[in-house]
């Protein structure tokens, strides 16, 4: 089985197991691969993430040209921004998981680092998560402000919209967001309790012994 074959296919899967796990709801979400031949694989615009047809995912070649498939997520600019700003980056998973977003509505949030280090978990998988001030979805100006922050973020926080998170392979970029989106949860569990989160010297101890960025 070629590596484009096996990328289509692991998109489908991924995108299901999200929807299906109530992750991402309706037409929203939108997954993306970076391929060997410097090409990607996105998810088609206003498809469910439960129901990717493998065959139809939009193909770009290594410009950025759209070259089959159907028309892409209306993200796709999210998405190479991402990709222009980290060289390590394989894959890229925007969902409007429930609380996630929710906290992304919130008034009072630190817009350079959303959530607290509640466990060494979140640390190693998600670790600093800025807020990203709203623009409508697919506004050119969105994928500007990802791109200021990609370099050196590779989690985002889109205001009253969902996360975007790159990983060096897809099962990266989704365990990740699964991490935000259960974080996401604890924090609001935690609401008007007094937290013991992580020291700063314990997240640099995390950093150092995982070779964290
Ligand atoms: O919120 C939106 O509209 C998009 O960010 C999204 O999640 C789904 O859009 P498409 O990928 O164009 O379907
Ligand atoms: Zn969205």
């Amino acid at each position: 089985m070629s590596e484009e074959t096996r990328a289509r296919d692991e998109i489908c899967r991924v995108g299901a197991s999200l929807f299906d796990r109530g992750l991402t709801a309706g037409a929203s979400g939108n997954i993306s691969v970076r391929l060997a031949d410097g090409g990607w694989l996105m998810t088609p615009t206003n498809v469910s993430m439960g129901a990717l047809d493998p065959a139809r995912l939009s193909r770009f070649d290594a410009t950025g040209r759209l070259v089959s498939g159907d028309a892409p997520t209306k993200e796709a600019f999210l998405h190479f921004s991402m990709y222009g700003e980290r060289k390590d980056a394989a894959a890229v998973v925007h969902l409007h998981s429930s609380h996630a977003t929710a906290v992304s509505i919130l008034r009072d949030v630190d817009p350079q680092d959303v959530l607290p280090a509640l466990t060494a978990y979140y640390v190693m998988r998600v670790g600093r998560l800025p807020l990203v001030p709203y623009f409508a979805p697919g506004d050119p100006d969105l994928a500007h402000a990802v791109r200021a922050l990609a370099s050196r973020h590779h989690a985002v926080l889109l205001a009253n919209h969902g996360p975007v998170v790159a990983g060096t392979s897809l099962a990266n970029a989704q365990f990740a967001t699964e991490e935000l989106e259960e974080t996401a949860k604890l924090f609001l569990m935690l609401q008007n309790h007094a937290l013991r989160t992580l020291t700063p010297e314990q997240v640099s101890d995390l950093r150092r012994r995982f070779n964290l960025t």
